[in-house]
């Protein structure tokens, strides 16, 4: 059983090794004589798609079988707790870039910074996480696992080397990496083109994706009550989230951009089948206009593979349903990966008007950009002149480390100067041990990663008891959570009432109650 699965492990690397070989090929082609254009004609939708899948800048490493190498450095695990039930896959949103083989943190010692030259805010955020101030240690997940068989190893707590230095509410805001994509779309339906509007929202649906790749550990699960605040104004945006229950686990945000708003709560359910987790996102994402045209989806599923052998990889399938209020609507099909199908993270789908007519063809990879094709498909020349581009990925940094954040996702767990001062006690940003995980201090964050989890364990009582979230509530039939204002206001008056210190020691009273009963 076990040798044939290694065989057929075998013959799949073989057959990774020749594509990537031909991609490499194909690359070069591409980079010789195409620059963002495609050449040649071709006879149908198949033959576009195919080009098109060539033109890829996506690397493919994800599917290839390296086996982790077995450092076995026995760690200590925590009991199966009350903490880690939700706490395995915690993390809410995500987004990511190419991946790294190893595991090599190398980098200059200068603290490079890119100034943003926009008007409106001179915002310097930093362009590369901090030099880590320990090495590495290698330790293999296969090694936690093995130990734990039978287990359900969701309970297992991990320590915090499987962790990135974000937490799941940060991990929420990623989403909004492209959130250009949306002022577009409000400026589009503004000058009458819905078309162009759904267009742009499906793109941004999809980029929602395109940071996931490459990350392959786990977000911090936030404490109950734990908030992040996000004010980009180079972006037009301020995004705010909060966890908002830990039985079960759920996470709320609220964004607000030019002529937009956005807000969802996310709930994960998650399926473990051994040598991979399937995860399903449950829970309503909204996105209002201020002209008052609403689209509402669902993310689709995700799954996580090769946690025992090979490298950790996630891909996401299902279909998504892009509902709108007024004229149009949108289906995307997120395509599940198999070893026929060589051309993996393709997503397509089209718009639909109210009568259920297919407008438009939308098509591309979650990972590297998304096309439409105008009109109908069949009244079209063949070649890819009809293809207008919605949405490519930013560039990975210069510098991947092996949490393979996006630009973009380097900056979000920075205190900017000044920004420490203004923040609520309850803010990611000023979680000790994630802090330490991002300077590569790892035994300092795994001691108060510790410290936190006898905290998180007694949320359960504290929601018993009936605590609230501060800043998000109940709202509907459906019970999503919504934003209830005031935390930007707050923050202009630096009062922080009913924003308890979360990070710190444990209130005696409060530990006395939990053991008590
Ligand atoms: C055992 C440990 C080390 C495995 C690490 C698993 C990593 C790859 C997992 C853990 C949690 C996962 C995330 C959980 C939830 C979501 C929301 C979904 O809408 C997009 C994918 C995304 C963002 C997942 C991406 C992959 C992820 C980050």
């Amino acid at each position: 059983m076990l040798s044939e699965f290694s065989e057929i492990k075998g013959q799949l690397k073989n057959l990774c090794e020749e594509r990537s070989n031909l991609l490499d090929t194909l690359r070069q082609l591409e980079a010789a004589n195409i620059e963002g254009e495609a050449s040649g004609v071709h006879d149908g939708e198949f033959q576009l798609m195919k080009q098109f899948s060539s033109l890829g800048r996506g690397k493919y490493s994800e599917y290839s079988t390296t086996e982790s190498s077995d450092d076995i450095e026995k760690q200590e695990l925590d009991e199966a707790s009350d903490e880690e039930e939700a706490n395995y896959l915690d993390a809410n949103e995500c987004f990511s870039e190419h991946h790294t083989s190893g595991g090599s943190v190398v980098g200059d010692n200068m603290e490079n910074k890119t100034i943003d030259a926009s008007a409106q805010a001179q915002v310097v955020r930093r362009t590369k996480l901090p030099d880590p101030v320990e090495k590495e240690k290698g330790v293999s997940l296969w090694a936690m696992i093995k130990d734990n068989v039978g287990k359900d190893l969701t309970r297992v707590c991990l320590p915090v080397y499987f962790n990135e230095p974000i937490s799941s509410l940060q991990k929420c805001f990623e989403d909004l990496e492209y959130s250009y994509l949306l002022d577009r779309a409000y400026e589009h339906g503004k000058s009458g083109n819905s078309l162009l509007r759904i267009l742009n929202v499906a793109a941004f649906a999809v980029s929602g994706y395109a940071s996931t790749e490459g990350r392959n550990c786990k977000p911090f699960n936030p404490l109950l009550g734990e908030t992040y605040e996000a004010d980009f104004p180079e972006k037009g945006i301020r995004f705010f989230s909060e966890k908002v229950s830990h039985h079960p686990t759920l996470i709320a945000c609220h964004c607000e951009g030019r002529g937009w708003k956005f807000w969802a709560d996310s709930n994960l359910k998650s399926k473990f089948w051994g040598r991979s987790i399937q995860v399903d996102p449950v829970g309503t994402l909204t996105l209002e206009f201020d002209d008052g045209e609403i689209f509402q989806w669902s993310k689709v599923t995700t799954s996580i593979y090769n946690l025992i052998l090979g490298k950790i990889y996630c891909d996401h399938h299902g279909t998504m349903h892009i509902r709108g209020n007024r004229q149009y609507s949108c289906k995307l099909k997120y395509k599940e990966p198999s070893i026929i199908e060589r051309n993996p993270h393709q997503v397509h789908g089209f718009v639909e008007d109210v009568s259920g007519k297919k407008v438009t063809t939308l098509f591309g990879k979650w990972n590297e950009s998304m096309y439409y094709i105008n009109g109908e498909w069949a009244s079209k020349p063949k070649d890819s002149s009809v293809l207008s581009l919605l949405w490519t990925r930013n560039n990975p940094p210069p510098n991947l480390t092996r949490y393979n954040l996006s630009s973009f996702a380097i900056t979000l767990n920075e205190l900017t100067p000044g920004l420490k001062e203004m923040l609520p006690p309850t803010d990611s940003r000023l979680r000790p041990d994630q802090r330490h995980l991002e300077n590569g201090e790892y035994d300092k964050a795994n001691a108060e990663k510790l410290r936190l989890e006898t905290r998180q364990r007694m949320s359960r009582k504290l929601q018993e008891n009936g605590w609230k979230p501060r800043w998000f509530q109940r709202e509907g039939e459906d019970g999503t959570f919504r934003y209830m204002g005031g935390y930007w206001e707050a923050r202009e008056m630096a009062t922080w009432d009913g924003c308890p210190n979360i990070f710190g020691e444990i209130d005696q009273d409060l530990l006395n109650s939990f053991e008590g009963s």
